[in-house]
């Protein structure tokens, strides 16, 4: 048995998570249930602020909400002293109705509506990462008709090919994201961005991809882009306030990965501008990050109960249980791996080595393949480690399946942060055929 996070076996020899007993709230709660370890997430994140501070480097570190966001998990970020990524209305909602301070709110999005700019604008947020032209010159129109300054980064997309899943790489040049910046279009916006009144451009952001476990991607992107600012420096005269360099700091989510120590990502990162910096014309900007799986991901554990199983001979055993794509839609769509134990049994030997499916009508819809557990059945718990990063975030209610409760757990201390959703939830926005007008014609 492997634990991950901070969890631990307490006397009754059950599966603890921030010194609450997981079968104590599964009875409470119900399942599938995500239960957070927020010790760990102060932890990580005073880890990441603690780095800069000792490099003594001004900067931010902004929790990329996507990662997990709910009010709860926005207050935790502010009571850290994050800043924070938004990329949608929905999230910048969130933020907003968890008090975040607008100043620290960064906007990402590679289409921002001109309802979501004016959103941002109508809360003055601290900045807006513009992502492409069209943006660009939207984002100037509306801010010069609101005769309204607002600060922008510019994302560019250095050219690296980051060594991670296809599906969640974005620092290529063949990307949806940013401003290409090899071939001119990154120089371009910077340009016009620099002509306007209104738009007052801190300086560069990229983000080459997710779940990354070396730091050359983060050095060779740090090189390209400080060797443009450079160039600019003399051709524009442009001085960058800031260089964000996104986020994408690998976790483990099973034996065989091999992330480095956050702090090694950043000391790393850190310590090669500060070297390009030195042999250029610039004055060092501030650092800006903005991690989401490693705050989250491993402080996150999700609990479900075992249901029916099923033995194809001589091939495998399934074991289903009662949650899967809808709670955790990463294994169907990145094939990510996950480890995971029985909470109500932890350190019972293992038997044997079962294939845990989820409940969803789909053959993908597969939690974990060969994963060595005790002899499991109905009654059991089954608690999937890593699951605090992209997992409630992505969930979904395919089948109709309600989303999971969401619960903190504390020094002993649960707080019921993100109810269950019901049946009564999942119609609410429907009508039935005799309530539903008809609305094209007269
Ligand atoms: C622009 C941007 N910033 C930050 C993140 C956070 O990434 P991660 O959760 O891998 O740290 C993402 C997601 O990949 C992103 O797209
Ligand atoms: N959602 C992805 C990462 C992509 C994040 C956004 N760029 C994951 O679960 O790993």
């Amino acid at each position: 048995m492997h634990l991950y996070g901070t969890g631990g076996v307490n006397e009754r020899g059950h599966l603890e998570i921030g010194g609450v007993d997981t079968i104590e709230l599964i009875e409470q709660f119900g399942t599938p249930l995500y239960v957070y370890d927020v010790e760990l997430i102060r932890e990580r994140a005073r880890g990441f602020k603690r780095t800069f501070e000792e490099l003594g480097v001004t900067a931010q570190v902004a929790y990329a909400s996507k990662a997990f966001s709910s009010i709860a998990m926005i207050q935790l970020a502010e009571q850290e002293g994050l800043s924070l990524d938004v990329v949608s209305a929905g999230e910048l909602y969130t933020a907003i109705k968890a008090n975040f301070p607008t100043e620290r709110i960064h906007f990402h999005g590679n289409n921002k509506s001109e309802e979501e700019l004016h959103m941002a604008l109508d809360y003055d947020i601290g900045c807006i990462v513009v992502d492409n032209f069209s943006e660009l010159t939207l984002l100037e129109e509306i801010c010069t008709n609101r005769e309204q300054k607002v600060k922008i980064l510019l994302r560019v997309t250095p050219g690296i090919e980051a060594h991670t899943h296809d599906y969640i790489l974005t620092g290529q040049e063949d990307s949806k994201f940013g401003f290409d910046l090899i071939n001119g279009q990154a120089e371009a916006a910077l340009r016009q961005a620099l002509h306007s009144e209104f738009l007052e451009v801190l300086g560069l952001h990229c983000h080459i991809g997710s779940q990354i476990f070396q730091t050359t991607g983060f050095l060779l992107a740090a090189q390209k882009i400080i060797g443009k600012l450079s160039d600019w420096h003399g051709s524009v005269g442009f001085q960058p306030q800031v260089l964000n360099l996104g986020g994408g700091f690998g976790i483990r989510y099973t034996q065989e990965d091999d992330p480095l120590p956050a702090s090694q990502y950043v000391e790393e990162i850190v310590r090669e501008v500060q070297n390009l910096i030195a042999d250029s014309d610039l004055v060092m900007p501030e650092i800006w990050i903005e991690p989401g799986r490693s705050l989250v991901g491993d402080a996150g554990v999700t609990l479900y109960k075992v249901g029916s199983e099923k033995e194809v001979p001589n091939v495998r055993k399934y074991i289903a249980v009662d949650g899967g794509m809808s709670d955790n839609i990463r294994p169907a769509l990145y094939e990510a791996k996950y480890d995971a134990i029985l909470a109500n049994r932890p350190l019972d030997p293992v038997e044997e080595t079962v294939s845990i499916a989820g409940k969803c009508c789909e053959s993908g819809d597969m939690l974990i393949w060969d994963l060595p557990l005790p002899k499991a059945g109905r009654g059991d718990v089954l608690a999937v480690f890593c699951t605090g990063a992209y997992g409630y975030s992505m969930s979904n209610n395919y089948n109709r399946i309600p989303r999971p409760a969401v619960v903190f757990a504390e020094k002993g201390e649960a707080r019921l942060v993100i109810k269950r959703e019901t049946y009564e939830d999942l119609i609410h926005l429907d009508l039935a055929l005799h309530e539903a007008a008809v609305v094209n014609k007269e």
